[in-house]
């Protein structure tokens, strides 16, 4: 397969894969689906007891001896805290980096703009873009320095990072910057064949959907509400194929589909003139990609790779 190739193989057996928020709900999912496929998996999360209750159901889904399953604790908000543990799990893999990288961690506090201090409005962004930056930032840099050249980095953000209404003021914002970064990486991990994938659910129906349950404004429960939701196991797998498709930006309903495929709820000012211009933008704008963002960093790929 080559370098740039969209469909090369998602292939985990024998793969360390490292899952930022894998205690529970999608993470903890994910991480037992990874296991039964044989990968080495490594799951990093705050609390302890919910580690140690995580591990061993993840024990359940060992396939071989020699499959290194790990849980570590760690605040991933903490930069410093979240490199440490990245090279602390590598350990076991004789300091080699690992093979892919899942950003699950995050969590939501929904509430009305006014009726929220603008510090809980920043928790929300640390809760959700620094952890996901943090579990990524040092594990990237490890893989580039091993020249690992077909490793996956897997975002997860959520639909309200393509619209947003009442009550979501905290939490969008969060899940924005994370499509945001997801965006600027795709392009520039080409450099090191690494790619980028960006998981937008719907509802997931986790430990951390009942916590923000009890503090959701009735309205925000009312607009959200013919979302039914989905598992944790159930969306998990949707992540994972969606990734086996080589899908940049991973949606897998409905609603996701349309969004990621629309201006979404966002008022338009004209509409026959914004629809030429989507229809301009549709055509226009991945030509620019191929040529322009991507083909600069084509080029600059090629040098790197003949430098060493
Ligand atoms: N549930 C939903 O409806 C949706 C969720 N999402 C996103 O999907 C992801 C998973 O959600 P979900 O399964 O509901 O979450 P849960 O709250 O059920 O689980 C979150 C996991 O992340 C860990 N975690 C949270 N904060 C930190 C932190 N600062 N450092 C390290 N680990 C942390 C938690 O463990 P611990 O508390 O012990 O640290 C836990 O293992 C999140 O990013 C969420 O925003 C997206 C769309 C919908
Ligand atoms: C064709 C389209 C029909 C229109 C239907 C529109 C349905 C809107 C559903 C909104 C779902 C919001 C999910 C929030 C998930 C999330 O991230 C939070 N749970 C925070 O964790």
């Amino acid at each position: 397969m080559g370098l740039f190739s969209r469909s090369k193989r998602f292939d985990v057996a024998g793969k360390h894969c490292y899952i930022g928020g894998g205690s529970e709900g999608l993470g903890l999912s994910l991480a037992c689906q990874l296991a039964d496929r044989g990968a080495h998996v490594t799951i990093v999360s705050r609390n302890q007891a919910k580690l140690d209750k995580a591990l061993a159901e993840l024990e359940t889904h060992r396939q071989a001896a020699s499959q290194v399953l790990q849980a570590h604790a760690c605040d991933l908000t903490n930069p410093a805290a979240a490199a440490e543990t990245v090279r602390a799990a590598c350990k076991a893999h004789a300091s080699s980096s690992p093979d892919h990288i899942f950003a699950c961690a995050g969590g939501s506090v929904p509430g009305l703009f006014t009726e929220t201090s603008a510090e809980e409005h920043w928790k929300c962004m640390e809760w959700n873009f620094r952890t996901c930056l943090n579990t990524v930032h040092e594990g990237i840099k490890l893989m580039k320095e091993d020249g690992k050249r077909d490793g996956r980095v897997v975002l997860t953000s959520s639909v309200l990072a393509y619209m947003s209404f009442i009550g979501y003021s905290t939490y969008s914002p969060s899940k924005y910057a994370i499509r945001g970064l997801a965006e600027a990486l795709r392009n520039e991990l080409m450099l090191y064949g690494i790619s980028v994938h960006l998981f937008a659910p719907a509802t997931i129906h986790s430990p951390g959907f009942d916590r923000e349950q009890q503090v959701k404004p009735e309205v925000t429960k009312k607009i959200e509400g013919v979302d039914e939701g989905n598992s944790p196991d159930y969306v998990a797998k949707q992540m994972i194929k969606g990734v086996e498709r080589g899908d940049f930006a991973i949606t897998y309903e409905l609603v996701g589909n349309a969004l990621r495929n629309s201006r979404g709820i966002t008022p338009r000012n004209n509409l026959h003139l914004e629809f030429l211009y989507a229809f301009i933008g549709t055509l226009i704008f991945p030509i620019w990609r191929w040529l322009s963002a991507d083909g600069e960093v084509k080029k600059m790929a090629k040098q790197l790779q003949q430098k060493q």
